[in-house]
């Protein structure tokens, strides 16, 4: 093909380049109360199944914990609901009809889930405010323009997750100089500008002092309800403090569900991890 014919074959008024059709938002259906729907999930890595024909189901604005042992699979459950990593079999819906694994994980973002690694990954030569800023302004997707002033609404809704995540009083100091605790929360505040349906945060308060660990615990059950809120933890303390429904995995299944008390007696719990740590 020639340079010439190339050129035709860009500029051909029928051509449709998916990167600039427009975004078909697609709407989030919860009628049925359930934001997240897992079922018959499994994933194996050479043969190794991290899940096993899983099924998990979260509630509309629930606050859901879930705990397991090291490689129990919590880590990839998260990677596939965010488009990170494939699935061998199984299903994973947004509300009623938007079908996860159809979708790429910067779509899957865009859609309105949130995810919180363990380690913080804020911008440390910026202020707290700016890191919201890019932040929100990252969150519209890859045409919009970092340097357009923000909108009155946005600064709004900055100023909202300030007061939320507590960080008001530091928002114009470098990220950098945050205590731990502190970083963690500017972090959740990076995906909460962008008001997501869906967090899924991974041990928020590992390293933290008691007292930020008991702040976590407020700000978590207090996105519960306008948010629909995962959080993996170890530690089972923080668990107890905040969850009302907790999720045990166990080899990529789920092994028990209910309230701590109920995961905390139920015989297969017991069975498998007496003794030793959840
Ligand atoms: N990319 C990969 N390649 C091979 N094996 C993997 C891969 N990712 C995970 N695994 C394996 O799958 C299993 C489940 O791992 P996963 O990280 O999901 O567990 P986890 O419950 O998150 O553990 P932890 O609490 O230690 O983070 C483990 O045995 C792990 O070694």
């Amino acid at each position: 093909m020639t340079w010439l014919d190339k050129t035709r074959e860009i500029m051909a008024p029928d051509r449709v380049w998916p990167f600039l059709t427009p975004e078909v938002p697609a709407t989030l259906d919860v009628s049925k109360n359930v934001i997240l729907y897992v079922e018959g999930l499994s994933v194996a890595f050479d043969g190794f199944k991290a899940l096993n024909d899983l099924n998990l189901y979260v509630d509309d604005g629930e606050l859901r914990c879930l705990i397991g042992a090291n490689g129990a699979g919590k880590t990839t459950l998260m990677d596939v609901i965010t488009g990170k990593t494939q699935c061998d079999s199984g299903d994973v819906y947004f509300g009623q009809t938007i079908n996860l694994l159809q979708r790429s994980e910067p779509e899957i973002a865009q859609l309105g889930i949130g995810r919180k690694f363990q380690k913080p990954t804020v911008f440390e030569a910026q202020s707290v405010f700016s890191n919201l800023e890019l932040s929100i302004k990252a969150s519209k997707g890859i045409w919009y323009n970092l340097r357009a002033n923000l909108s009155g609404e946005q600064r709004d809704r900055i100023d909202f997750v300030l007061e939320l995540i507590g960080l008001k009083a530091q928002h114009s100091m470098l990220a950098g100089a945050l205590s731990h605790g502190q970083k963690q929360w500017l972090e959740i505040g990076m995906l909460l500008v962008a008001d997501p349906k869906l967090l899924l945060i991974d041990e928020p308060v590992a390293g933290m002092t008691p007292q930020e660990t008991e702040r976590t615990a407020e700000l978590l059950t207090s996105l519960a309800g306008d948010h629909t809120v995962i959080v993996v933890e170890h530690d089972m303390e923080f668990v107890r403090s905040i969850a009302r429904k907790v999720t045990v995995l166990h080899q990529g299944s789920v092994l028990a569900e209910g309230t701590m008390d109920e995961v905390q007696n139920n015989a297969d719990v017991i069975e498998v991890y007496l003794g030793s740590e959840l």
